[in-house]
């Protein structure tokens, strides 16, 4: 693993087009059509705003923030689902995104088999699938239903299935997104278990969770998103003392 892991957001914003539904008349549409208006209105909306951060080999980082903050939206940009607007982005360092459970999967197929499938799209070969393939089945106890099409998982399976292919396969920067909702509490302490070692093999973490005492456990820094903007960045306790007591 390199010690140049890093990511780097260099004034970086996004914006959303909103597309709204309107009865609109005739005569707007004629009026529209005479000033060369395309049909259809839509409202610009800024998720992100003029973002910097640097985040280094090593940093376990927390992202918090009200509802709609835009923290879903900074992970997909660093994970380059979206591009940005403006700004710009430096990924140095194998990702594994684990965003929106079942992303990744083939309904279809088995769990094992969508081990293979959802490690070729994190960028693994078959072979070092192979190597990791028995403890990833291991570690989700999902006995005989390994072997079932994934499309008769519980969201709580779906997810011990996508959390233990995203930390088997050793990725330099693990990108998590509300981790553990959905999942039983006997998971969740195992989870956190194996969580604490792949951070402790010094990669970058990147979490985001409305829960505070995970973010205190699994974090060394916190940001804090309101309406787009970082209006907090430093150590876990600074950072949420100051978002708790806002
Ligand atoms: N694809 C999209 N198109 C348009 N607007 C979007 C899109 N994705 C997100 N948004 C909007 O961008 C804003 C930020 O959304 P985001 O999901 O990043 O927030 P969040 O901080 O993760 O919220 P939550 O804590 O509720 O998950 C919200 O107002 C949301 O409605």
């Amino acid at each position: 693993m390199s010690d140049s892991t890093e990511i780097v957001l260099s004034d970086v914003s996004l914006r959303f087009r909103l597309y709204q539904e309107k009865n609109v008349s005739l005569k707007e549409k004629f009026a529209d059509l005479l000033k060369g208006r395309t049909a259809g209105h839509s409202k610009e909306f800024w998720a992100l705003q003029q973002i910097n951060l640097r985040i280094a080999h090593g940093e376990r980082v927390g992202i918090v923030g009200h509802n709609g903050a835009g923290k879903s939206t900074l992970l997909k940009t660093i994970c380059r689902i979206y591009e940005p607007t403006n700004g710009s982005l430096q990924v140095c360092g194998k990702v594994a995104p684990l965003l929106e459970i079942g992303a990744g999967f083939n309904p279809e197929l088995s769990g094992r088999e969508n081990i293979f499938l959802n490690g070729a799209i994190l960028g693994f070969r078959k072979s070092e699938l192979r190597e990791i393939e028995e403890e990833v089945v291991e570690f989700t106890q999902l006995g005989d239903f390994i072997n079932a099409p994934v499309k008769y998982y519980s969201t709580g399976m779906y997810m011990k299935l996508a959390f233990a292919i995203a930390t088997s396969v050793h990725p330099e920067i693990l990108i998590l997104d509300e981790l553990f909702a959905g999942g039983d509490a006997e998971f969740i302490d195992r989870a956190q278990a194996r969580m604490a070692k792949f951070v402790d093999s010094s990669s970058i973490l990147v979490f985001v969770s409305h829960q505070e005492s995970l973010v205190r456990q699994l974090c060394n820094r916190v940001i804090w998103l309101d309406h787009g903007r970082v209006v907090a960045d430093g150590p876990t306790s600074d950072v949420l003392h100051r978002y708790l007591n806002k």
